[in-house]
């Protein structure tokens, strides 16, 4: 039995191990092409830091970026907001990735609840690509046109994203598990010209019919002038009730053969919109360009990840969540990207594991709650399946309790990478996280990661060690947003990240950074909840909720239990002389599962008095939270800034109950 607590060292790499990894392997270059010499990670982790440009210039060097054009400077300006990366370089990402291509081998391998395991090869995926583009030309999508996709995690949904980028256009997903409301609010801010849409899915042994939703969507985005509709679920999809809408096969058919090429754009051309919902306003349309992305993926696959060519990378996710969007950048490092779509508790807790066998995957990557809820089933993936090509367990979407790490150890395989892993949608990648070099303790994550200047920040802005402090970045990093959608001017860009600390980006989780290196994060300080790889902001669960008539406020919050576990309790103030039924319950989740996600349906429903408030009128979700994860609530809260301090008394009771 191995001890759960934080800090225990649970497992070294071998000299082996860290002598042929990618990370090394740059350390020598950097040695021979550059004359830079680092002891150890942590001195390389401060010069990249430091001198940004020469660190990036040599991750684009090292990783032989494609480009038409090179850049002038790394750097044109290094304030934030408003850094710029790459100024005169002209490339595309689609282009970068199709440069890693490993003829006559698997680019993708997949599986899902209605499609049995298979392969795309890279020539496969080449074609469907070109097809894509040439057919998204025709339709009138050039450079800067948004294509949107409504697909789950399948090949599909990659050669969209691909054949998007290829051309210059903008593309954006949503997992067709995202209620109505969510997507509309995400793709109309966008205003796309071409939607990809799949007819329906199946989770769990149940089929979903997306049909009726992919007509409302073309009713509520006018700017939609093609509907290309994917028969996934059922064979023929009746398309009758849809205008412009055309099957998947007679878009592209016509365009098999064609040449894939691709459109040269800036560094800064926009590639993708990734959302973010805060707990008020429509979600942030958060958009990335080719050239951050790019040098930001190439960094984390080929340094921190160690992806190498060949390799099989899996991350249970959906599209509507960045890590689909890195489990694409795996093809970066020429791996074969491993693609799941269904409920990964179906049939049972080990269909995720059985995938792994199957597919001789090398990297796992998942949520932390999926781990805990492998934990609470206890199953033993490691005595059941074949694990030996497997060599790293990746975790990310909330912190991972001691115990998840230790049953990893001891459940998965006693030799393997388990690496933990922080960052998030806002810049499409993980800033804390792996390190191939370094050992693996109990609760920590590995180490800050390069290029990305990661500090924990007191509430006057000095820098905090081995003390909890809000997660801040104090240098530019190159995948942060260009900006935002409909943000002229950039203000809501500067207030979601910028308005704490002036130039420097706060980005709403707390992290404690200890005297080794290693980082301990303690989850969100806003309110975005991440249920099984579908992120949400609380206002949209709010506007379904208090849709409901007999509805007056509600309040929602993901609390971790000390042992890694989630509960998501919804608290309703209902009007004047209504009860909490069971049909008012049964109708509160069916809002939730139908206009947001079923992942954030509540775990309960609880009737309060009152929501407490800020002075200016903010629900008061972070120090409820805190109250229910155990912080005493003066600590969790001052009374003083509440314009309804008794109301916290509900929850402090609840607090005692739970034993939080
Ligand atoms: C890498 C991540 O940070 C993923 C997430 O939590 O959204």
């Amino acid at each position: 039995m191995i001890e759960a607590t934080e800090g225990t060292l649970l497992w070294e790499p071998s000299e082996e191990f860290k002598r042929s990894c990618t990370m090394s392997r740059y350390m020598r270059w950097l040695e021979e092409k550059r004359g830079l010499s680092f002891p150890g990670y942590r001195e390389l982790w401060e010069w990249s830091v430091t001198d940004l440009e020469a660190f990036w210039e040599s991750v684009w060097e090292f990783c032989g970026v494609k480009a038409s054009r090179p850049f002038e400077r790394v750097l044109g300006r290094r304030e934030m907001p408003g850094a710029e990366w790459f100024p005169g370089a002209e490339l595309n990402y689609a282009e970068n990735i199709f440069a890693r291509a490993r003829p006559g081998r698997d680019a993708l391998l997949f599986r899902s609840e209605l499609r049995p395991l298979a392969g795309m090869s890279w020539d496969e995926l080449r074609e469907r690509t070109a097809a894509l583009a040439a057919a998204l030309r025709e339709a009138g999508v050039g450079r800067g046109d948004r294509v949107v996709a409504y697909l789950p995690n399948i090949p599909e949904a990659v050669v969209g994203l691909l054949a998007t980028a290829s051309i210059g256009a903008v593309w954006s997903s949503c997992s067709p598990d995202f209620g109505l409301g969510s997507v509309v609010d995400r793709f109309r801010q966008i205003e796309p010209k071409v939607m990809l849409a799949a007819d329906g899915y199946r989770y769990g042994g149940r089929d979903f019919d997306r049909m009726g939703v992919v007509a409302r969507l073309q009713e509520e985005i006018p700017s939609l002038q093609k509907t290309v509709v994917l028969p996934y679920l059922n064979a023929e999809p009746d398309t009758g009730t849809l205008k412009e809408a055309v099957l998947w096969e007679e878009f592209v058919g016509p365009h098999a053969g064609a040449e894939l090429s691709f459109e040269q754009v800036p560094a800064d051309h926009p590639l993708w919109v990734l959302y973010s919902s805060g707990t008020t306003g429509l979600p942030k349309a958060i958009v990335q360009g080719h050239g951050g992305i790019l040098l930001e993926h190439l960094k984390v696959m080929l340094l921190h990840m160690d992806v190498k060519p060949g390799d099989r990378f899996f991350w249970f996710t959906t599209t509507g969540w960045m890590m689909w969007n890195i489990v694409v950048a795996s093809l970066l490092g020429g791996a074969t990207a491993l693609l799941y779509d269904g409920n990964p508790g179906y049939p049972d807790m080990n269909a995720l594991w059985r995938f792994a066998e199957e597919t001789g995957m090398n990297v796992f990557g998942t949520s932390a709650a999926y781990i805990t809820a492998c934990m609470k089933a206890g199953i033993e993936p490691g005595r059941e399946f074949d694990l030996s090509a497997l060599g790293a367990v990746g975790s990310t979407g909330s912190p991972l309790s001691p115990e998840g790490f230790v049953w990893a150890y001891e459940h998965i395989k006693r030799d393997h990478w388990l690496f933990s892993t922080s960052g998030g949608t806002d810049l499409c990648t993980a800033f804390v996280g792996g390190v191939p070099l370094l050992p693996v303790r109990c609760g920590e994550l590995q180490a800050r990661s390069l290029g990305a200047k990661v500090e924990a920040f007191d509430d006057e802005g000095n820098p905090l060690i081995d003390e909890v402090g809000e997660l801040v970045i104090t240098e530019p990093m190159p995948s942060m947003p260009l900006y935002f959608w409909n943000d002229p001017g950039g203000k809501r860009l500067r207030d979601s990240y910028f308005g704490v600390y002036p130039g420097v980006w706060r980005h709403g989780d707390w992290i404690k950074i200890k005297p080794h290196g290693g980082c301990v994060i303690y989850g969100r300080s806003d309110s975005t909840i991440n249920r099984g790889g579908v992120r949400m902001g609380t206002a949209e669960i709010y506007s379904a909720v208090e849709g409901v008539p007999q509805i007056a406020d509600s309040l929602l919050v993901d609390v971790q239990r000390p042992d890694g576990s989630a509960y998501m309790p919804l608290f309703v103030v209902l009007r004047e002389g209504e009860e909490l039924t069971e049909e008012l319950e049964a109708e509160i989740r069916r809002r939730i599962r139908e206009y947001c996600s079923p992942r954030h349906v509540p775990d309960e429903i609880l009737a309060v008095p009152e929501i407490p408030r800020t002075l200016n009128g903010k629900k008061l979700e972070v120090p409820v939270k805190k109250i229910l994860s155990g912080t005493p609530p003066e600590k969790a809260a001052s009374r003083d800034s509440l314009s309804n301090p008794r109301a916290l008394d509900a929850f402090v009771e609840l607090a005692r109950k739970i034993g939080g």
